[in-house]
């Protein structure tokens, strides 16, 4: 009989090898997929306040990332030479779950002979998701468990759910230097103080305030992004044509999203040996 209670719990998801942990809050909702310690969705008020593309395959990722909810980019952001994984490989490895329990779950994830093959650096890497009514925690702390010192780059890659992305603004970021990717990372200064996407979005943007607002994303609602230890903040959106370069969105997917990521990416970090990091996004719904 016991084998068949073990087959029940392994068929229900009551191993511990479940691929996703879900929270549960106050009528909010959170789940997090082990691949890449990745929040594939975050509930308030039954909405879905994330994006994750139709075109992923959660039970086929075979060692690539999610594309959607909150990426964890580490330890580089964007290109990083041939032969290494594009964002760095955190979101692309799996993470161990520590902990899951009240509204909170703790994930790690140290370095390993693939990692160190790209990145001959040992480290730690801490990671909570504190979930409460209409508001979302990430809490990454990056620990240098080598004897020498390392420089990384970390990010959310936040994919904000919105109902029409031509539909949003975004604040916070008039007179920020900024480099626009669409345009071959040339060097501007923003004079909006009010940010619409009405083309195709790829910029990083210098030295950014703590809090963003996101407005009428979801049901006319603001999301506020705040900030420590992530002085930076990209903001993408593909639009119509870029999209169709991507084999993990669907084409008609760009106005469904926002990309919002807090970041510290325009410069890297130096972490001496011992020493750690922290760096917290909270997502809150207004
Ligand atoms: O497709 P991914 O590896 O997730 O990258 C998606 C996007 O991430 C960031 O927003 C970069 O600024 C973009 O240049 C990149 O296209």
């Amino acid at each position: 009989m016991l084998w068949l209670l073990l087959v029940a719990l392994a068929v229900k998801g009551g191993s511990a090898d479940d691929d996703v942990v879900t929270l549960r809050t106050d009528g909010a909702e959170a789940s997090i997929h082990r691949q890449g310690a990745t929040v594939i969705s975050w509930k308030v008020g039954s909405r879905e306040r994330l994006f994750l593309s139709a075109a992923n395959k959660l039970d086929q990722l075979n060692g690539t990332h999610i594309m959607g909810g909150v990426p964890v980019v580490f330890p580089k952001f964007a290109d990083w030479g041939p032969n290494r994984p594009f964002h760095g490989f955190a979101r692309i490895s799996r993470w161990d779950l520590v902990k899951a329990e009240d509204g909170k779950a703790v994930f790690e994830l140290k370095d390993s002979e693939v990692t160190r093959g790209y990145w001959n650096h040992t480290f730690r890497l801490e990671y909570s998701v504190t979930l409460e009514s209409k508001q979302l925690r990430s809490d990454l702390r990056i620990f240098n468990t080598s004897p020498t010192k390392f420089n990384f780059e970390v990010l959310y890659h936040t994919f904000i759910r919105v109902q029409d992305v031509r539909n949003i603004t975004l604040t916070g970021l008039q007179g920020l230097e900024y480099q626009d990717k669409t345009r071959d990372f040339k060097e501007s200064t923003e004079t909006r103080d009010v940010l619409k996407i009405q083309d195709f979005t790829d910029s990083i943007y210098e030295d950014t305030p703590m809090v963003h607002n996101i407005t009428n994303t979801i049901d006319g609602q603001t999301l506020k992004l705040t900030k420590s230890g992530l002085p930076d903040l990209v903001v993408w959106n593909p639009w119509s044509e870029e999209i169709k370069t991507f084999s993990d969105l669907q084409p008609n997917e760009w106005t469904d999203f926002v990309c919002a990521e807090a970041g510290h990416v325009v410069s890297q970090i130096e972490l001496l040996p011992g020493c750690d990091y922290q760096a917290t996004q909270t997502l809150s719904i207004l």
